[in-house]
């Protein structure tokens, strides 16, 4: 389209389960984009896992065109973004290639944080934020209340806030109507150099690398000679277009548009997201401000349970970081578990989607350590480390000082539950930073470990406010204190990828409780099992698992063989994921044992 009047390039930000997918998906029925049938299951979410679990996890974008009630054909390109804080950093990538955002808030359910979080992120970048109150069906439903709430928890102003029902339909067209008026139109010369900001980048097994750019200015065609800049190679462009949601060949895409452009790069780091493309004969072209690196949160060692799977497990991963440019990975070897990898991640749902992903695409059955954040070590030498792995700390004697990662979390909760929410955080160590009544809701921001958070804190939280309170984070800095290895043996033989950093003051709470949920996971042998958990070398705590008395086939008496061939069965599929230790069976669930210490 070249009269970029008629474009309107936007995001869709929110809470989770506010219902973004589900009014993008009734955006798209209105553009006429899907049949009914195709519109059978929700198309954005379109990869097996998110559909299963029913989240967004990569940004996704769609391009329609709606005929206006003032007769004119709008080309309306949104972008749907993930609402889960693991997934934060997609969100201000989506947020880069569009001029305002709708922010839509469940009108039940209120302002919660990632609604407050992903929307300074979207006035941060200069976008224009239309607030949407969703899910005006719901009896419990109370727009004024809503409206009042994002007036003064987030501060922008609500007072001609759409009302819709993404689920019914109902005001959806209004959303539309609202959003081409109150929207601005992307600005760009199209007969200047081409300038395009890569948004995203992943790796399809027909198509090679496809990315998702947005034109600052200039047109890129088939058949052009891309340069990107960042890595100086050149690239003819094979086929350039949008989705509507279906990936659709338009031959070119002109400035203030968003779209794909394949140019036969083999593997994603040759297109990194972020990074400028221009044409061969503009090669002087200025680049485009991109993105933050994303920093991995959450570290965890993962090994093949059986060692024959270490190379297939290697080229799993190398396949999947070229969908997933967050995943960073190094070899590790460990003297319990032997060749694996140490994993960074951005999070606990991240963590446990790429562990679902590898054992179910790549058929791998894998052992996962209990996962650790990165601390800051300064040893006497003066030289500063950061360990991701707690059994790689250095002596004690070589230590002077030990730092751990500080996050800042912003909290809201209900008045009625503020007092559970408080005690929580006080328990995790926190301290609190700021407190503000607004209207029913309280803002509670408090500096936490994020040892402490990134665990179990959000669970933990849903829990004490009965699901209410709302939680968002980031990395503040690492500050001093007092930190020590906790250490798990068995029978007396320590076990590297069971060690934790822990703060001392609880390093004897968490030692006692540790030993008791393992002997509770790790099943009864043929001899007993000492379980033990050490600080310095020192035992502070300890607890048996007693052998089996007697073999449990000798329960199925007589003949019954296939009662026998069952139960045997049974205990094989038991086993799978069970590593041997020394003598000793450990199951995965023992290794995640700290994750179910309080
Ligand atoms: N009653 C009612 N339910 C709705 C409405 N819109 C969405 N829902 C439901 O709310 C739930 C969450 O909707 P989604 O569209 O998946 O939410 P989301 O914000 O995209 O969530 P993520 O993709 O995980 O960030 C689903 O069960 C929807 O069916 C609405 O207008 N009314």
């Amino acid at each position: 389209m070249s009269d970029l009047s008629l474009i309107r390039n936007f995001s869709i930000i929110a809470h989770i389960d506010h219902g973004k997918s589900t009014l993008a998906d009734r955006f798209i029925q209105i553009c006429g984009g899907l049949t009914e049938r195709e519109m059978a299951s929700q198309v954005l979410d379109s990869m097996d896992l998110e559909r299963e679990r029913g989240i967004t996890i990569k940004a996704h974008s769609v391009t329609l065109y709606y005929t206006a009630k003032d007769g004119k054909t709008y080309q309306l390109n949104f972008i749907d973004t993930p609402g889960h804080v693991d997934f934060h950093y997609e969100v201000s990538r989506s947020l880069a290639a569009c001029e305002g955002a709708l922010l839509v808030v469940d009108a039940a359910q209120g302002v919660e944080a990632q609604s407050v979080a992903n929307c300074y992120t979207a006035i941060e970048q200069g976008l224009e934020v239309m607030p949407v109150l969703n899910k005006i069906d719901l009896p419990q439903a109370e727009p004024e209340r809503v409206q009042a709430e994002i007036e003064s928890v987030i501060g922008i102003d609500a007072t001609d806030a759409v009302t819709c029902s993404a689920k019914s339909g109902m005001g959806v067209e209004d959303v539309l109507e609202r959003l081409i008026a109150v929207i601005p139109p992307p600005v760009g010369e199209i007969e200047a150099p081409l300038q395009a900001l890569i948004i995203d980048s992943w790796f399809d097994n027909y198509l090679g690398v496809v990315s998702l750019v947005r034109v600052k200015q200039g047109r890129i065609k088939k058949g052009d000679k891309v340069l990107v800049k960042s890595t100086g190679k050149l690239h003819q462009v094979d086929s350039v277009g949008v989705f509507n949601p279906k990936h659709t060949e338009t031959g070119d895409l002109k400035a203030g548009e968003v779209g794909f452009i394949i140019a036969g790069i083999k593997d994603i780091h040759g297109a990194p997201v972020g990074d400028t493309l221009t044409l061969s004969n503009t090669p002087d072209v200025d680049m485009l401000p991109g993105f933050k690196k994303v920093q991995p949160q959450v570290y965890a060692g993962l090994f093949p349970v059986s060692s024959d799977d270490f190379e297939d497990f290697r080229d799993a991963l190398s396949k999947l970081t070229l969908n997933d440019a967050a995943l960073q990975y190094e070899p590790e070897s460990s003297d319990a578990l032997g060749f694996g990898f140490r994993i960074g991640f951005l999070g606990m749902l991240h963590m446990e989607i790429i562990q679902e992903r590898l054992e179910r695409e790549y058929d791998l059955d894998l052992i996962t350590t209990a996962p650790t954040v990165i601390f800051e070590v300064v040893k006497k030498d003066g030289e500063k480390i950061y360990v991701d792995n707690p059994s790689r700390l250095p002596d004690p004697s070589l230590i002077d000082e030990m730092r751990e990662p500080i996050v800042r979390a912003n909290i809201l909760v209900p008045q009625d539950h503020l007092g559970s929410v408080i005690t929580l955080c006080i328990e995790k160590r926190g301290v609190q930073h700021d407190l503000v009544f607004l209207g029913t809701q309280v803002q509670v921001i408090y500096d936490l470990p994020m040892n402490e958070v990134v665990l179990d804190f959000f669970d933990r939280l849903k829990s004490v406010s009965r699901g209410y309170a709302s939680l968002d984070y980031a990395f503040d800095r690492f500050q001093a204190a007092n930190l020590v290895r906790l250490d798990v043996l068995i029978n007396s033989e320590k076990v590297d990828a069971l060690a934790l950093i822990v703060h001392r003051d609880n390093a004897a709470f968490k030692g006692r409780q540790l030993v008791e949920k393992m002997k509770e996971l790790i099943p009864r042998q043929m001899f007993d099992v000492a379980i033990q958990s050490a600080v310095g070398g020192q035992v502070v705590a300890r607890s048996t698992v007693k052998a089996l008395r007697k073999n449990v086939i000798a329960k199925c008496y007589g003949g019954d063989a296939s009662r026998k061939k069952k139960l045997l069965e049974k205990q094989k599929a038991g086993k799978k994921r069970m590593k041997q230790v020394g003598n000793v069976e450990i199951p995965q669930e023992a290794f995640l044992a700290v994750l179910k210490v309080e």
